[in-house]
């Protein structure tokens, strides 16, 4: 099985939408990233993670920021997932959204976030993404030519019945545009995407906003890739910065026929299903 090729962008989040993209733009045509397979992007990675920000920034699917995206797929003949982006519906609701588009830019995924982030930590951090958006209701996995991957955004991972019902949808690779934050990202962030690797025996591609002190948000950045043993592969700083790392999906074999978790489960005593 070819290894695939990822890069993964940590980039700044600019108030200005179009300079986001010109960057992602910029970042895709550089000689480094010449022969990836796929690229993810970070949550909100064109918006500002604020609430007020989200309304005006929002557009729907097939919008202008979609079409670039889709653009940059086709050109550089990539997977590349779209980190997110507010996306306004028919009835205007606004979602949290991930688009996936396939080598030719065509749309082959998206997940709209299915979990909001509200919560409110004494001292520390507080968000109520339900004060504008509204939650998706999808399990998301789509396919590529190398096997399939799921694909949750930031707060989703910490629910692991997703990530599982990801797996038993075939996932071998689970994606997360995500922001964690200093109150959560300390202890959290690298525990979340390793302890998902290893439960589930996948490899966990975290894609973040760099830190910028000066906006409303302040992301923990640390972009990171954990291989199916749960081993960090990878890891940023809260600087911009930009990582190629080569998944082996054989590795997920190896893991899963040497520890068979997955096979081990007693589903004769309990089940997880998607109602
Ligand atoms: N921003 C999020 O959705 C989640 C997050 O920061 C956390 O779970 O911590």
């Amino acid at each position: 099985m070819p290894k695939i090729k990822t890069a993964i962008l940590q980039t700044h989040v600019y108030k200005d939408k179009i300079r986001n993209i010109t960057q992602t733009a910029e970042h895709l045509a550089a000689p480094e990233l010449a022969s990836i397979d796929l690229a993810v992007l970070p949550e909100m990675f064109c918006c500002p993670y604020e609430n007020k920000c989200f309304p005006e920034y929002a557009e729907a699917e097939g919008g202008d920021t979609w079409e670039k995206c889709s653009r940059l797929a086709a050109e550089h003949k990539i997977y590349l997932v779209a980190g997110s982006m507010p996306e306004r519906d028919e009835e205007g609701h606004i979602y949290n959204t991930s688009y996936v588009f396939d080598r030719t830019g065509k749309q082959i995924g998206k997940h709209r976030k299915m979990h909001l982030f509200d919560i409110n930590v004494k001292g520390g951090q507080y968000f109520k993404e339900s004060d504008t958006l509204t939650p998706g209701n999808q399990v998301t996995v789509f396919d590529t030519e190398f096997g399939k991957m799921g694909l949750c955004i930031c707060y989703d991972l910490r629910f692991p019945e997703l990530a599982r019902l990801m797996v038993d949808k075939g996932a071998q690779v689970i994606i997360v545009p995500a922001a964690f934050n200093m109150t959560t990202g300390p202890l959290h962030w690298e525990l979340m995407f390793r302890q998902r690797a290893v439960d589930n025996q996948v490899y966990t591609i975290g894609a973040a906003p760099a830190r910028d002190m000066n906006a409303g948000y302040h992301s923990w950045g640390h972009s990171i890739v954990t291989d199916p043993w749960g081993k960090v592969l990878m890891e940023m700083d809260e600087k911009p910065d930009i990582k190629v790392v080569k998944l082996d999906l054989d590795e997920v074999s190896r893991v899963r026929e040497e520890l068979p978790l997955l096979k081990h489960r007693r589903k004769d005593l309990y089940t997880l299903s998607q109602i």
